[in-house]
């Protein structure tokens, strides 16, 4: 079969858009699972963090399905979401809609850009639990916030949050940031363990100056991804927590691939969280594959966004200075 991919990025979080809003391709979830380890595969001539399918919901103005590198299925995902948002928003030429996911429908808006002429969209992360059983996380008690797990660190401390997909976060310093410790840590969590069994996004966060802070995550279902939208979102729930920074005010959130604005919402014990970035383009094309057995593919046609890419490097370049010179300081 002929398929449109659009390939598309959120602080350089990438994943191939498949709209099935006109017409459903009728898969099973296994079929999906493995095209999207087909073509997210980096070895082959394609390659992305996930897949996002958008498909047309009853209730909201479309419903995305996000499936990770591996083949698992998210229940969410921050940066894909933004690109959702822009995609639809685009198709129906509106300027707000509402985006059916695995738990919850949420709100999504076209926003000023975050840099000049990047396409930017705010969307909502919500909603937030930290009850353990949500991750789910096997602990003894009913939540872990800035504590330690002896068996996973003797020194780090761990906030576990759902948002709803499930996070583990830490606040650390450059010495942490450097050292191996993010990587084996996350891989025991990810693999079979007693703590987590559906396993979880760990993210190592390094507050900096002026309400920003550093967010790096090892993906459940990835590894190590330029950023990942709903466990910035997360670590800035954590540093609010935290009093490292303050509710309702914007925290700029950098990343390995550029940087977002997060703001907290906190009303009573109910927490919401805006995830405000850019939505990138970067190229389309139409491959030809069979579903049945899509480990090999053909690229038919293809066309790059770019003006929107060159766009995007000069926030990535200037992101990057930024950090550097922060992380050294
Ligand atoms: N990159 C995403 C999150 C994707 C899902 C995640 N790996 C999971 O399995 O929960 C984001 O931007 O939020």
């Amino acid at each position: 079969m002929k398929l449109e991919l659009i390939k598309c990025h959120g602080s350089g979080n990438d994943f191939f858009i498949i709209d099935e809003m006109e017409q459903s391709f009728g898969w099973s979830d296994k079929e999906r699972a493995n095209l999207t380890i087909s073509l997210c595969n980096r070895t082959s001539e394609l390659g992305a963090d996930g897949i996002l399918f958008i498909l047309a919901s009853e209730d909201a103005d479309a419903k995305m399905r996000v499936f990770n590198a591996d083949g698992s299925e998210a229940s969410m995902c921050g940066n894909g979401l933004r690109c959702v948002a822009r995609y639809v928003c685009e198709k129906l030429k509106i300027k707000e809609a509402t985006i059916d996911t695995m738990k919850v429908t949420l709100q999504v808006s076209k926003e000023d850009d975050i840099y000049k002429d990047i396409p930017t969209y705010k969307v909502e992360i919500s909603p937030v639990s930290f009850d353990v059983a949500t991750l789910p996380l096997h602990i003894d008690q009913h939540q872990l916030i800035n504590e330690k797990i002896e068996e996973l660190s003797e020194d780090i401390a761990f906030t576990a949050l759902s948002v709803p997909n499930p996070h583990l976060v830490a606040i650390v310093e450059n010495e942490e940031l450097q050292s191996d410790i993010q990587e084996e840590l996350s891989l025991y969590v990810n693999g079979e363990n007693d703590y987590f069994p559906d396993g979880v996004n760990v993210s190592f966060v390094k507050p900096l100056p002026e309400s920003g802070i550093f967010v790096r995550t090892y993906e459940r279902g990835v590894g190590f991804t330029n950023a990942c939208g709903t466990a910035m979102s997360a670590s800035s729930l954590v540093t609010c927590m935290q009093s490292i920074n303050t509710y309702e005010q914007p925290i700029e959130v950098y990343n390995n691939g550029g940087k977002v604005r997060c703001v907290v919402h906190k009303q009573n014990d109910t927490f919401t969280i805006d995830l405000i970035g850019n939505a990138s383009f970067v190229y389309q094309c139409t491959i030809e594959v069979d579903i049945n057995h899509p480990g090999t593919f053909t690229i038919d046609s293809s066309e790059e966004y770019i003006e929107e890419m060159m766009q995007y490097a000069k926030l990535q370049q200037e992101a990057s200075a930024f950090l550097t010179k922060q992380l050294n300081a």
